[in-house]
């Protein structure tokens, strides 16, 4: 065997609380041989992984790399290509076809990105779907004992989520907390693995201590975790191993993340330096006065919602002015009231240049006339036409615009996807593959590019980062800070105070749904955070 590999289980080993346990020397998870082609792209070449048991293990790569892929075909969604393949649990062989109920039943949980819950059904539903059948008395169920399951399933994860509350009326940390704890419920303590692609991304930031404390309170029982994961500084947190894929070629095996710094896993991941993100200067606004003594181009008053109570927000020309909070502070709301996407609830008025509309009536399509662009977070139900090619989906808001005589002109077509793929490398360049078969990271920039090529008079973007990598999301922020150089007003939803840090005039914190604290650049993540308390 190994000496490496050895001396590092056995360091591994130390992690779990059973250290002479002879199954530690033996995989949780292998993963071996694998490879899979869709069309002419070779997504996985002779891929794997090995987690060890108790282990935290980091499976990173930049978007498009494979690490869905590989984790599809674990869960039997995917079949691997040819004969190579080997997947083991706990040194059993999985056999082919993988069935999701059949690698489970072996001990295996995973979250895909996509969260997989059930729309028009409860939390408890969606929390206990799949273990319902235990307690039917009859015919009936007994949804008192299945509510309490799925509220002490939640409190596991300190969420305190009603358990009689509709999926669809969650944010989307809810929903996420809601996935894992389904997925945590049916762990033994001590065995299995549980795999988590990109699903913490929306957890919100104050769950999150506690969401690795859960975390390492599994592994230090004996079960595995696989974290897909894009933000670096989590797999530094948590993880013991990584393996990383480029190209759907593994790259690094099992390397020790001990002592490892940010700069060092991001070069490995894009096989390249990552090149500081500088902000872009403004050029379009002569150099003025500061923003505060300018007429504001952009004015929300009195913005009310579910959760927000009379918010005012000034935007100027070029400013790019962020908001964020706690959980439901407001912030995740704020997008969709002031676009007219959620209107029943919502009271305020947003004046643009020179109109002036009440939020209780704006619609969604009288915003767009106003030049009001929203990039939402949920670019799977509300972003793209997930149906339909990557060259429509990016062109669809220009399309009526630039059509003659009822004939769109194929070449601009092409132009303008060629234009969002420079922007923001988005892979592969394949202007007719379907946006659904993009990986989730080139589907947020295809969402992004759709919108940045249409020059809006106001920006409004929600969580613009989410899923992408570690050079796309410089990519992305560049291309933010860029359209406000050009005189655009930008709003900026988001947890992530290190983005907001870096590309903001000012960030206003929510609080209650209520203005609690503004700051004017410049500003650290840490104060940032500090902020929101
Ligand atoms: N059903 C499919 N049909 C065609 N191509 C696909 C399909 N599923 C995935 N791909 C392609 O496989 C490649 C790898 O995608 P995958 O989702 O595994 O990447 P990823 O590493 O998880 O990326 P991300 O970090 O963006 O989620 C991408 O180029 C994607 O377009």
């Amino acid at each position: 065997m190994d000496c490496a590999l050895e001396a590092q289980r056995m360091t591994i080993s130390t992690h779990a609380d059973t250290s002479v346990d002879p199954a530690l020397f033996r995989s949780r998870l292998m993963m071996s041989g694998i490879n899979k082609t869709f069309g002419r792209n070779a997504v996985l070449t002779d891929a794997g992984i090995e987690v060890l048991p108790g282990e935290i293990h980091g499976l990173l790569g930049q978007n498009g790399s494979g690490k869905s892929t590989l984790i599809k075909i674990l869960s039997g969604l995917y079949r691997p290509d040819g004969e190579d393949a080997v997947i083991r649990v706990d040194g059993t062989d999985v056999v082919q076809p993988i069935t999701p109920v059949g690698v489970m039943s072996q001990g295996v949980t995973i979250i895909h990105q996509s969260l997989g819950l059930i729309p028009g059904h409860s939390v408890t539903e969606n929390i206990r779907l799949g273990t319902l059948s235990g307690r039917r008395f009859g015919r009936f169920i007994d949804w008192s004992y299945e509510r309490e399951q799925a509220r002490l399933t939640l409190e596991r994860m300190q969420s305190d989520i009603d358990p009689d509350r509709l999926v669809d009326l969650l944010h989307v940390g809810q929903r996420a907390t809601v996935a894992i704890a389904r997925a945590l419920q049916v762990i033994v303590p001590g065995s299995g693995c549980v795999v988590l692609d990109e699903s913490t991304q929306s957890l919100s930031r104050e769950v999150l201590p506690e969401f690795y404390g859960t975390i390492r309170q599994l592994a230090r029982q004996g079960t595995s975790i696989v974290l897909v994961s894009h933000r670096l500084d989590e797999v530094l947190t948590l993880a013991d191993r990584v393996t990383i894929l480029r190209d759907g070629r593994v790259t690094a095996a099992g390397v020790a993340t001990h002592g490892m710094s940010e700069a060092q896993l991001s070069k490995e991941i894009l096989g390249r330096q990552l090149i500081a993100f500088n902000r872009v200067e403004k050029m379009a606004i002569p150099d003025a006065e500061p923003f505060g003594a300018r007429e504001p181009a952009v004015r929300l008053r009195g913005v009310t919602g579910e959760v927000l109570r009379g918010v005012d927000i000034d935007v100027h020309a070029g400013e790019v002015v962020g908001v964020i909070g706690a959980t439901e502070a407001g912030h995740e709301e704020l997008p969709y009231v002031i676009t007219g996407a959620h209107s029943s609830t919502a009271a305020g008025s947003i004046e643009i240049h020179t109109a002036i509309r009440d939020l209780a009536e704006l619609r969604v399509s009288q915003s767009l006339a106003d030049g009001v662009v929203l990039v939402p977070t949920d670019r799977a139900g509300q972003g793209l036409a997930l149906g339909e090619t990557a060259i429509s989906n990016v062109s669809l808001p220009r399309v009526r615009d630039k059509s003659r005589h009822g004939i769109l002109r194929a070449a601009w077509q092409k132009e303008e996807f060629s234009a969002a793929c420079a922007m923001l490398n988005i892979s592969p360049p394949d202007p007719d593959q379907l946006a659904a078969s993009f990986s989730g990271g080139n589907q947020q920039k295809l969402l992004l590019a759709k919108w940045l090529l249409q020059k809006p008079r106001f920006f409004v973007l929600h969580e613009p980062t989410q899923a992408v990598d570690v050079g796309a999301r410089a990519d992305i922020l560049r291309a933010i800070s860029a359209i406000a150089a050009e005189g655009v007003p930008v709003l900026v939803s988001s947890i992530e105070a290190e983005d907001l840090s870096l590309i903001c005039d000012r960030i206003i914190v929510l609080q209650d749904g209520q203005n609690s604290r503004e700051l004017t650049r410049p500003f650290t993540p840490e104060q940032v955070q500090e902020a929101i308390g």
